[in-house]
């Protein structure tokens, strides 16, 4: 079987992971493939508890092999906000405009050169009766005073990367998709890929 579920419903990602798998020669899908999909909650609190909850209960309903993707900003001088509350920081809705406002307005009093922050993505790989298995990847830049940049999804128009000069949302999702978090968890993913594939894909 040569189909991967994505277990997310978040375009933005999907449209990431369509392009980062591509070496992987796999069926992609995701659960906007499916409409009835039900919302896991994520109720943990971390990255890991979270892909980890994604993935087992979409590869238990699916009998498949499923990966999620946790992911989110954290910003040093937040203390790590908006962590793993990333996708609801300003609310329920999950609003990227609320969300990155919010933002914007605790950092209003804190210079640029101390904005410093990181993304995180978390992958978890699952399928039925095999333990699950984890990568990580992070991607370190400033939170920018305004928003910049059409591109991308989420907190992409105010993550600068100092070495391009521009925000997420300002490159193209092939110059993304070689430094993001989610990027350096794929990296990750394909070195341990060869040694598990024969147990997930059986
Ligand atoms: O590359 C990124 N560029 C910009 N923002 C990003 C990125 N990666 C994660 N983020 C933000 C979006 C969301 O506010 C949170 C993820 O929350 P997270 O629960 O993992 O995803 P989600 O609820 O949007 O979709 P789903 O759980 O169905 O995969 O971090
Ligand atoms: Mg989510």
């Amino acid at each position: 079987m040569n189909r991967i579920i994505i277990a997310s419903k978040n375009k933005g990602k999907i449209e990431e992971f369509q392009k980062l798998f591509h070496p992987f020669g796999l069926t992609i899908q995701s659960l906007l493939d499916f409409p009835d999909a039900i919302d896991v909650e994520e109720t943990g609190t971390t990255f890991y508890e979270n892909a980890q909850l994604k993935s087992e209960a979409i590869a238990k309903i699916y009998n498949t092999v499923a990966i999620a993707d946790d992911s989110g900003l954290e910003i040093d001088a937040l203390d790590g906000r908006p962590g793993v509350y990333s996708a609801r920081y300003a609310g329920e809705d999950k609003a990227d405009e609320a969300n990155i406002a919010k933002v914007l307005e605790e950092l209003k009093e804190i210079p640029f050169e101390q904005r410093t922050a990181h993304f995180t993505c978390v992958l978890s790989i699952s399928a039925p009766n095999i333990p699950t298995r984890f990568v990580k990847g992070e991607c370190h830049g400033l939170i920018a005073q305004q928003p910049t940049g059409t591109l991308g999804f989420g907190y992409d128009p105010i993550f600068y990367i100092p070495e391009f000069k521009k925000t997420f949302a300002e490159l193209e999702s092939e110059q993304k998709n070689k430094l993001s978090h989610r990027a350096m968890a794929m990296k990750e993913l394909q070195v341990i890929w060869p040694t598990i594939k024969e147990e997930f894909l059986k």
